[in-house]
């Protein structure tokens, strides 16, 4: 877990981060989310002491970070920095391998971990391994910057924009990979990103921030339904239907219109061969329909032990009828 209390910098006389707080519970993803030069890269490396705060607390799991020499706490926390940050001289073999090196790991346990690591993140040692950077794509050395911070099983890792160098597709792809990949399941991660899309998919909970302030903290679905104040309404506009509908579930709009239940399932033309959980987001499902050709879609609530079927109409009903609610 981390616990950040009051935490400002100044340079320059300029309170660049202006007495924030926040916390990241153990497991969870912490995106921090705001327009160029806020304070989102300088607020994440307080946090492993490349910048030191000039004021304010901070712990990881339970331990105050300033009791810890710098060196020493960075071998505790994973980072991939905004530019990847890989050594152009040392193969890719040799970039994953530079902690277990500072840690003294033996060559065997070192090589079966690399292995591991960068067959789950598809990039086989023995195809790979001793490429140099500057060989792999824009895609794969970001790859291979996850599997560095990665290698000595932190448990907090920090992201700086770690997607940030990539085409919108291969971007979207390796997101997918990552929100995939079992290593990341336990950790507990903070995330630097401008992209909202990108916030909305990975946070568990988004810290919006405003020249140094925190605007507002909440979930995906907080922030866009709820927000705190005119910056934080504004700020998603460009985007608003898209992420609304990413938001919201199949679950928020249950009891909202009635639907066709799954007793009256012949009386749908065209009825649905899969069913997705109610738990799906409301453009998910729209997808989904549109992909298949399906007048609707089956949506199981397994807590209500229950099948709906949803067509276009409803959703689109449901998602009106539900904001008028707010
Ligand atoms: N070493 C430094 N010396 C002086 N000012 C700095 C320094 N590092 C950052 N700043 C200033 O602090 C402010 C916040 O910078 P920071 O890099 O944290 O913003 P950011 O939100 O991460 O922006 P971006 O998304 O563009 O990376 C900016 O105005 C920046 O110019």
């Amino acid at each position: 877990m981390i616990i950040a209390e009051r935490i400002s910098k100044v340079f320059n006389d300029i309170r660049v981060v202006d007495d924030i707080s926040f916390e990241v519970k153990e497991g969870e993803t912490m995106v921090l989310l705001g327009t160029s030069g806020c304070g989102k890269t300088t607020t994440l490396k307080m946090l492993n002491r490349l910048i030191d705060a000039s004021g304010g607390f901070i712990s990881i799991n339970g331990q105050n970070i300033f009791d810890q020499q710098p060196e020493l706490l960075r071998r505790t926390i994973g980072y991939v920095s905004q530019s990847n940050g890989l050594f152009p001289h040392y193969s890719v073999e040799e970039n994953v391998s530079v902690v277990p090196k500072l840690l003294k790991w033996d060559k065997a346990k070192t090589r079966k971990r690399a292995q591991e690591l960068l067959n789950q993140l598809k990039l086989p040692l023995e195809t790979f391994g001793h490429k140099y950077p500057d060989e792999l794509s824009g895609g794969q050395q970001q790859r291979v910057a996850i599997a560095r911070a990665l290698i000595s099983d932190p448990p907090v890792l920090l992201m700086d924009e770690p997607f940030g160098a990539l085409d919108p597709i291969t971007r979207a792809g390796v997101r997918k990979e990552f929100l995939e990949l079992p290593e990341l399941k336990q950790k507990t991660i903070v995330l630097v990103t401008h992209d909202v899309q990108e916030a909305f998919e990975l946070g568990d909970s988004i810290c919006l921030m405003d020249k140094g302030k925190i605007v507002q903290t909440g979930t995906a679905k907080e922030l866009i339904l709820k927000p705190a104040n005119t910056f934080a309404r504004t700020f998603f506009d460009h985007q608003r239907l898209f992420l609304e509908l990413s938001a919201i579930t199949f679950e928020d709009i249950w009891d909202v219109v009635t639907t066709t239940d799954f007793a009256s399932h012949n009386s749908v033309h065209n009825t649905p061969n899969a069913e997705v959980s109610a738990g799906t987001s409301l453009w998910s499902g729209m997808e989904l329909l549109s992909k298949s050709g399906n007048e609707a879609l089956a949506v199981r609530n397994q807590a209500a032990n229950t099948l709906k079927l949803f067509t276009t109409s409803n959703i689109q009903e449901a998602y009106q009828k539900l904001k008028q609610q707010i």
